[in-house]
């Protein structure tokens, strides 16, 4: 009998937005970045520009010194050149436009027409020179501008991960970096145009004093409408911020290798894709009604300029047939008015960006100052591998309307030379507390001490010098194999220490079956790259800490070190923790009871407090308590059937 083949049923999607159909949101909140952007006013925002104008200088100036002075100094020599074009022009022009016979006048005019063309040469080469320029500057400065958000945002407390805030701020500075470089190029056009105009404003004004006040007040609308304009643009940039985060985290979980597998056999993609598009219809939605409303204001503003046009040519032909002004000299006016109106509204739209760029590139230059409000900031002591840490009354809550405290009144005394095993359920604070031994986060109240300082006093890096750690969700980083394990930390005896440390892990085995040994790189999907079992890169984050306590730091921490071993593995890795145990302190949260065993003491957990403690021994000999009943649960295996069966 044959089997039908069946093609399988496309999988549906819910596209109902419904109470079990959540999107991601206020991670990235802007509505207050919005406020505060419109909150801003053009003249606030000019009275910052000098002030962000000479960051981004300073920028440009660690980017590259001799190409931004030579950028500088061509972009002004440009602006001169330019300058002396234009008088020339009008020279040429008032020489030619006199009546009488031509070859005369040519003869007049040479020396301007000698001067026009030398100096409009000149300006055509120096903004040759202003682009190469820029062209060799910008990427410098994007640079170094990214190389100093990312020290800002390593330079911030752990906590400041779990603030919705900071992440908002992490977002608004990132997209301030990108603008930097055309900060930059913005103001040397605002400068051109400045120059330009000036130029022609000075030809104006030698012609008629009407002329210069009447061209400024026609560009009012225009003026004004550019800067409404960019804040329209800004404000919905600003208010699409958790939408744009969104889609990059759909993205990112889409196409990420870590789950490619995942996406693929729970074929998730159209129900992602879903969400993807909701997200990046707000976001079109939001452009669109920017587009509108800019849109508007630029109609308002075109009508204004209409009218103030009208008013100066009117005024222009007024003065002529008044006979104020001669027709030669109109006929220069009407060059410089032509320079003068777009050497007004070059000021005019690049001001307007300017403006607009000011607002990005103030969040990121508030984000480099602060890192957003979660600079370290901790005492300067930098201390010894602690003795003994005292825990007393420590309580911990993540930020969050949903959340409970993590850890409520936990008190404990460590000393060097221990080995605590710390068990519990899940979500009983275990991670948290191990977090606040390691220093990644200060006590929110109650205290710790090393050695009878408070933690805050200390120095945050001597601290984590201190500390060797396994975290629950380890980096698989994608260095190379030895790399992995020093993480450039070297020692003397470098890959003596490295190939130790592997050795008592089973680490040394896995690399030793790599083609190119300790230095295989570690990044499947780049050339030479190569992936480990979970179990291989597990083996890899404790040969790392294991590696960290050569240097003799006093804590051991770590976080299910054994989760994804091999019982070989694992039990190799329980004997070399009981072997480095002297001398330091030692903390090692499993849910393997057994493995609690090795520990000269246990703590169990609760709902965020220690609910007992004291030796395997002591309390697996006792008839109740949440250590036997966990125990219990660990040793029965017997599936009911199996019980039924031997009933
Ligand atoms: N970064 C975080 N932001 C918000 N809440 C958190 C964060 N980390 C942990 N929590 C919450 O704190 C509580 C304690 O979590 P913790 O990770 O310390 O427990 P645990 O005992 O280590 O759990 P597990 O055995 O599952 O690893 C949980 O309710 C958890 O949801």
């Amino acid at each position: 009998m044959t089997e039908q083949i069946v093609k399988p049923e496309k999988p549906q999607v819910e596209e109902r937005e419904g109470e079990h159909d959540e999107e991601l949101r206020l991670r990235f909140p802007g509505d207050r970045r919005a406020a505060a952007g419109a909150s801003m006013s053009a003249s606030a925002m000019l009275r910052r520009l000098p002030h962000l104008v000479r960051r981004a200088l300073a920028l440009a100036w660690s980017a590259d010194r001799t190409s931004t002075v030579l950028l500088l100094v061509c972009q002004a020599l440009a602006g001169v050149f330019g300058a002396l074009a234009l008088y020339a022009t009008t020279g040429t022009l008032t020489a030619l436009l006199v009546p009488g016979p031509v070859t005369g006048h040519l003869r007049t005019a040479a020396p301007s027409l000698l001067l026009l063309t030398a100096s409009a040469g000149l300006r055509a080469v120096l903004g040759i020179a202003v682009v190469g320029l820029s062209g060799r500057v910008s990427p410098r400065i994007t640079r170094e501008a990214e190389l100093a958000l990312i020290a800002a945002g390593c330079a911030a407390e752990l906590k400041a991960y779990d603030e919705p805030a900071y992440n908002e701020q992490w977002e608004a500075a990132d997209r301030g970096a990108s603008t930097t470089p055309d900060l930059l190029s913005n103001a040397q056009d605002v400068i051109a145009s400045t120059v330009s105009l000036a130029a022609a404003a000075g030809v104006l004004a030698t012609l008629h004093p009407w002329l210069v006040p009447l061209l400024l007040l026609g560009s009012v609308p225009t003026a004004v409408a550019a800067v409404r304009t960019a804040r329209i643009h800004y404000l919905a940039a600003v208010t699409t911020n958790e939408d744009r985060g969104a889609l990059r985290v759909y993205r990112w979980f889409l196409v990420d290798k870590t789950r490619a597998d995942q996406v693929r056999s729970d074929q998730v993609t159209p129900f992602l894709m879903a969400k993807y598009r909701r997200a990046e219809a707000k976001i079109v939605a939001a452009t669109d009604r920017a587009t509108r409303e800019a849109a508007k204001v630029s109609l308002l503003a075109a009508l204004g300029t209409g009218a103030g046009s009208a008013l100066i040519w009117g005024a222009l032909l007024y003065l002529v047939a008044s006979g104020r002004i001669d027709l030669a000299a109109a006929g220069t006016a009407t060059f410089a008015l032509r320079t003068a109106s777009s050497g007004l509204q070059g000021l005019v739209g690049n001001g307007a960006r300017l403006y607009r760029m000011g607002l990005y590139l103030d969040d990121y230059f508030s984000f480099l100052d602060e890192a957003g409000g979660h600079r370290i900031n901790r005492g300067h002591l930098v201390p010894a591998a602690p003795q003994l840490v005292e825990v007393s009354e420590l309580c911990h809550s993540y930020p969050g309307e949903q959340q409970e405290p993590a850890l409520r009144g936990v008190s404990m005394t460590l000393r060097a030379g221990e080995m605590v095993a710390v068990i519990g359920q899940n979500g009983s604070g275990k991670s948290t507390l191990l977090k606040l031994l390691s220093g990644l986060y200060l006590p929110q109240s109650g205290r710790i001490t090393w050695d009878g300082v408070p933690v805050e006093e200390l120095d945050a890096d001597g601290m984590w010098a201190r500390v060797a750690r396994v975290p629950q969700e380890f980096a698989r980083w994608p260095l190379g194999a030895a790399e992995n394990v020093h993480l450039g930390h070297l020692t003397e005896r470098l890959m003596a220490d490295v190939e130790e440390a592997a050795a008592r892990t089973g680490f040394d085995e896995i690399v030793a079956r790599l083609r190119s040994g300790w230095r295989t790189l570690l990044a499947q999907g780049w050339w030479g790259g190569a992936e480990l079992s979970g179990g291989g890169w597990q083996r890899a984050a404790v040969a790392r800490a294991l590696y960290r306590t050569v240097r003799s730091p006093g804590l051991l921490i770590l976080d299910e070190p054994t989760s994804d071993l091999d019982p070989r593995a694992e039990h190799r890795i329980l004997h070399a923790l009981r072997g480095l145990a002297p001398g330091r302190i030692t903390l090692l949260v499993t849910h393997n009871i057994a493995n609690a065993a090795v520990a000269d003491r246990v703590i169990v957990m609760d709902k965020g407090r220690i609910v007992q403690a004291g030796t395997w021994a002591e309390l697996a000999a006792r008839p109740d308590g949440l250590f036997r009943e966990l125990l219990d649960l660990q040793r029965d295996r017997a599936v009911p059937a199996q019980r039924a069966a031997g009933d």
